[in-house]
């Protein structure tokens, strides 16, 4: 019994970590682009180039649904939030350049948090 208390304990506190990190990112000051789907109606190609969608919403609510079973999990999404941003916008643009400071200031916050 007191095994499984311990493997959800820690789940618990991976995702209490988790909540933390996302609350950090969506109050950064570039994260304005990842704050909610890109509309493809809008933005014309990106349904066509971009495969996995992701944003900070739909991590939000995909974290409050408990979808997410570990740090690496919800990692893999963030990512796919910048590795999506890198594939459609050139470095060196406005948007370009917000997901490369806020994939530096993703990686710094995990370095605090180890
Ligand atoms: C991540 N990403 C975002 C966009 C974008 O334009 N987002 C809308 C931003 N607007 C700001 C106020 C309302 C919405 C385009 C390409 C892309 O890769």
């Amino acid at each position: 019994c007191y095994k499984i208390a311990q493997i959800s304990k820690d789940d618990n506190s991976q995702l209490a970590v988790c909540r933390v990190l996302l609350a950090e990112l969506e109050a950064h000051k570039d994260a304005w682009p990842f704050l909610t789907p890109v509309n493809h109606k809008v933005i014309l190609g990106y349904r066509k180039v971009i495969k996995r969608p992701m944003d900070f919403s739909t991590i939000r609510r995909k974290l409050n649904n408990n979808l997410y079973f570990s740090l690496e999990t919800f990692m893999g999404d963030v990512n796919l939030v910048f590795d999506n941003c890198e594939k459609f916008n050139e470095d060196d643009s406005e948007i370009g350049r917000a997901g490369h400071n806020m994939r530096k200031f993703f990686d710094e916050l995990l370095q605090l948090k180890k």
